[in-house]
């Protein structure tokens, strides 16, 4: 794992009190926290579907949303690995789908954790920690021959009294490098996009895929949704981007060691053209804010790692 000075502390439970409850049957884990607070993982895509705190769901999860296995899972946190987006031509990861494999293959339980107290633990609240795998032997083979590197992945994901904590750690296994691109891609539900304010995008400049994929500089530090919108901001100053609902803060996204950040919403259109997007006028209550590294590619030597993920956390 990558030693990082300035990594932020985790999300980690102080061992006292009574415990969190965890269930896993074999498809989904849900995790439940002595204060009520939850979070549920789908195994297909280590997708965080459900995360409730102060007895509100903070996840947009689509009513068509498909769990069997068989689509990637339109809302919760779905994770984008190697690649962002459709895949460019010429490149390594030109034969994946959208977005990657890593949000549409069955990952691998590999337990809970619960040790030590951290800075969202502080005041001796419990956390719960769930670890979820991926390797190629969880690939189909199609996936396996579309991006044939030896590599391991390890999702982490902490459930506390103030937050949640996604980290993903990637591991190059083999001798070859690799490029990769990684992204959480959150759909926050929200009380009503006309209300809300994305705070934080300063002093960036981001690609606006509604644009033809144009740069442009950010005029303003805040951004109000009044439009179908897809932008990635590049190289962001401030670590944390947050979600304000009439003015009032709503969530935080607290990146360690991403540098970029989506800001999608698909609108009227956009939501028309999504076949499991509902109810259709849903894009009023969810916003995506993804934290990810996808302005380039991040190269992993052989035997090398990397490290990153989020802190959310919810004012609701
Ligand atoms: O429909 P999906 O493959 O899940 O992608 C949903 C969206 O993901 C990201 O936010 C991209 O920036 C969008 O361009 C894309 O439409």
């Amino acid at each position: 794992m990558v030693d990082r000075s300035n990594k932020p502390s985790a999300l980690h439970p102080s061992g006292t009190g009574p415990s969190p409850t965890v269930y896993s049957d074999g498809k989904k884990v849900t995790a439940t926290l002595p204060t009520g607070d939850s979070v549920e993982v789908m195994l297909y895509g280590a997708t965080v579907t459900s995360w409730k705190s102060n007895g509100k769901e903070h996840m947009w999860l689509s009513e068509k949303a498909i769990l069997d296995g068989s689509k990637a899972i339109r809302g919760g946190i779905p994770v984008v690995f190697p690649v962002f987006g459709p895949p460019p031509k010429n490149h390594a990861t030109s034969s994946l789908p959208q977005h990657g494999f890593a949000r549409i293959s069955h990952w691998e339980y590999l337990g809970k954790s619960s040790s030590e107290s951290g800075l969202l633990a502080k005041g001796g609240d419990d956390a719960v920690r769930l670890d979820f795998g991926l390797t190629p032997a969880n690939l189909s083979d199609e996936m396996k021959k579309a991006w044939p590197y030896d590599f391991s992945l390890q999702y982490s994901v902490t459930l506390g009294k103030n937050g949640l904590q996604t980290m993903l750690s990637v591991r190059n296994e083999g001798d070859k490098p690799f490029d990769f691109q990684m992204l959480t891609h959150t759909y926050f539900r929200i009380p009503d996009v006309s209300k809300i304010q994305i705070t934080g995008l300063a002093g960036t400049k981001y690609n606006d895929k509604v644009m033809n994929g144009n740069e442009f500089d950010t005029p303003s530090p805040n951004l109000r949704i009044e439009g179908q919108t897809d932008r990635v901001y590049k190289s962001l100053k401030q670590d944390t981007t947050s979600i304000t609902v009439d003015g009032s803060p709503a969530y935080d996204v607290i990146r360690d060691n991403l540098a970029d950040t989506v800001i999608w919403n698909p609108w009227t259109e956009g939501a028309q053209a999504i076949g499991d997007f509902a109810p259709k006028d849903g894009w009023k209550n969810m916003i995506c804010v993804e934290a990810g590294a996808v302005n380039g590619w991040t190269t992993l030597e052989g035997q090398d790692g990397f490290e990153a993920g989020q802190i959310l956390k919810s004012y609701l």
